[in-house]
């Protein structure tokens, strides 16, 4: 593991999506291959090993995972079974698997060799996985067949040696063509753009601050942009905190909490500097999904998370998707309506909900695996001003009761204020203020900073001060201002 000196100068480059194109890849290349083990013929009774050759051109092109890789051999091995020309096809149950594993160990960790600039992966794993997958298959032939071990020795291992040869010329004859392709039509990325993707898997990385999440020196650039939305922030969120951030449109508020969620750079791609953490855990380090289960998010269109017919189905849905074991969706259902409220619409229909108890629904969503740390992207924009309120006060409840730390971007500060403890204000990508609500208040009025955004009561209470007037609590609710000026008058 390498130690980073300075975080500040630490980047990761990643493209936007591409998670599921070695599928893509993968199936197209296994079908042609299909397609050629049913057509080519043999001289001889030797002939390459297609199936083996295309899977070996789609991991090279696309380096999946170990367990990717586990699944991409098991169904070029029921395609094998299907269309076997053998008298034991069952064999490439086994044999199959340890060929794409081989492959995979292969890309993994020999991508350096280059002749000339050109990749040898797909001579190494042509021979390599066909010789690995032949011999594996052919030696359980010999034990359940019962062949002579002269046989064995003399002819068939032979004959797998020779087939590895041969998949050692088809696969790059197969594999340069097949990633011109690819990139010609934007399924896959250029070698150069390969190149820049970067992998921190190498770097000992570990917060210098303490919080649940803090980001370090973070800047980032939007894939295919070239000012970063996000520049040096700073920002350490302790176990506990009810935060707001706030800020002009386009501040970069959206952006930062993308970063806590692991959204960028995964999904967005482009380039971050610096580092976020969650739970400890460097974003680049962890994948979106396992984030998911310390950071739950509710963005601002958080209608079209719905998808399902009923409101049980709904969470089932989210729950099933991430891999939850189907004992616990019933109690993990239970628990999250009874946090929102929204027990008795348990069976209701998602279409005969009202507004609000479709948000309280998007929240239970994100409640099921029960994160920690809870965000809202401008979660009161479509609300009127009594759901507005009943929003904020189902969120207070669950930082406050279940102990969730609860980040929320608003423009609406009146209505949030009030159970929040910090308030930072972000302009142009900078964190330009960070403290306690009445610090940030007075530094968007004093520094004409949003200053709109600024409650009108809290305003009020400046001018008063303007004017002489001084007051123990901050207005930072019509009731504070009321009992400020009782307090005034008796
Ligand atoms: N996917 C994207 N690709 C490129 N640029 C983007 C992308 N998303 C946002 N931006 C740009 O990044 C900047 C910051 O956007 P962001 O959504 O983070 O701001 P915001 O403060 O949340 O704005 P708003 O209050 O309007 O939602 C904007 O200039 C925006 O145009």
């Amino acid at each position: 593991m390498e130690k980073v000196a300075d975080i500040a100068t630490l980047e990761f480059h990643h493209r936007q999506g591409g998670q599921f194109r070695w599928i893509t890849i993968t199936t197209l290349m296994l079908a042609i291959g299909t397609i050629l083990h049913l057509v080519s013929p043999s001289v001889g009774g030797v002939t390459p090993n297609w199936t083996i050759a295309t899977y070996c051109v789609a991991i090279c092109l696309t380096k999946p995972s170990y367990k990717q890789a586990l699944g991409i051999g098991l169904v070029a091995a029921l395609v094998n079974v299907l269309t076997s020309k053998s008298g034991f096809p069952y064999g490439n149950l086994i044999s199959e698997p340890i060929g794409a594993l081989t492959c995979t160990f292969i890309v993994k960790n020999l991508a350096g060799i280059k002749i000339k600039g050109h990749s040898c992966l797909p001579v190494l794993t042509g021979f390599a996985a066909t010789c690995m997958s032949g011999g594996a298959f052919v030696t359980i032939l010999k034990f359940v067949m019962d062949l002579p071990n002269v046989v064995y020795f003399t002819a068939i291992l032979p004959l797998v040696v020779i087939i590895g040869l041969l998949n050692a010329v088809v696969t790059p004859v197969m594999y340069f063509p097949a990633l011109r392709l690819f990139v010609s039509r934007g399924i896959l990325d250029s070698l150069e753009e390969q190149e820049v993707a970067s992998d921190h898997s190498m770097y000992e990385l570990h917060p210098e601050k303490e919080g649940l999440i803090s980001l370090e020196h973070l800047t980032y650039i939007y894939n295919k942009q070239k000012e970063p939305v996000l520049d040096d922030v700073n920002l350490s969120i302790q176990k506990g905190d009810f935060l707001v951030i706030t800020g002009e449109s386009g501040s970069g508020k959206s952006s930062l909490c993308m970063a806590m969620t692991g959204a960028i750079p995964h999904y967005f791609g482009g380039v971050m500097k610096g580092m976020a953490y969650v739970n400890g855990k460097a974003t680049t380090q962890t994948t979106i999904s396992d984030l998911a289960g310390s950071v739950g998010a509710m963005l601002d269109d958080y209608d079209s998370q719905l998808v399902a017919m009923t409101v049980e189905e709904e969470i089932a849905f989210s729950l099933e998707n991430q891999g939850v074991a189907p004992e616990k969706i019933e109690t993990a259902i239970t628990e999250a309506l009874a946090k929102v409220s929204m027990s008795p619409y348990r069976t209701r229909l998602l279409s005969k909900l009202s507004g609000g108890q479709r948000q309280r629904l998007v929240i239970a969503d994100v409640l099921a695996t029960n994160p920690e740390i809870l965000v809202f992207d401008e979660p009161t924009s479509a609300l009127d001003p009594e759901g507005t309120q009943a929003f904020y006060e189902l969120v207070h409840d669950l930082n406050v009761t279940y102990k969730h730390t609860i980040v929320v971007i608003e423009h609406n500060l009146e209505s949030a204020i009030p159970y929040a403890n910090r308030l930072v204000l972000i302009d142009h990508g900078h964190i330009l203020c960070d403290g306690d609500v009445e610090t940030t208040l007075r530094y968007m009025h004093e520094k004409n900073i949003y200053k709109t955004a600024v409650p009108p009561v809290f305003a009020c209470q400046l001018d008063l001060e303007q004017s002489g007037c001084s007051f123990r609590q901050p207005w930072l609710s019509t009731q504070a201002a009321v009992t400020a000026l009782q307090e005034l008058h008796s």
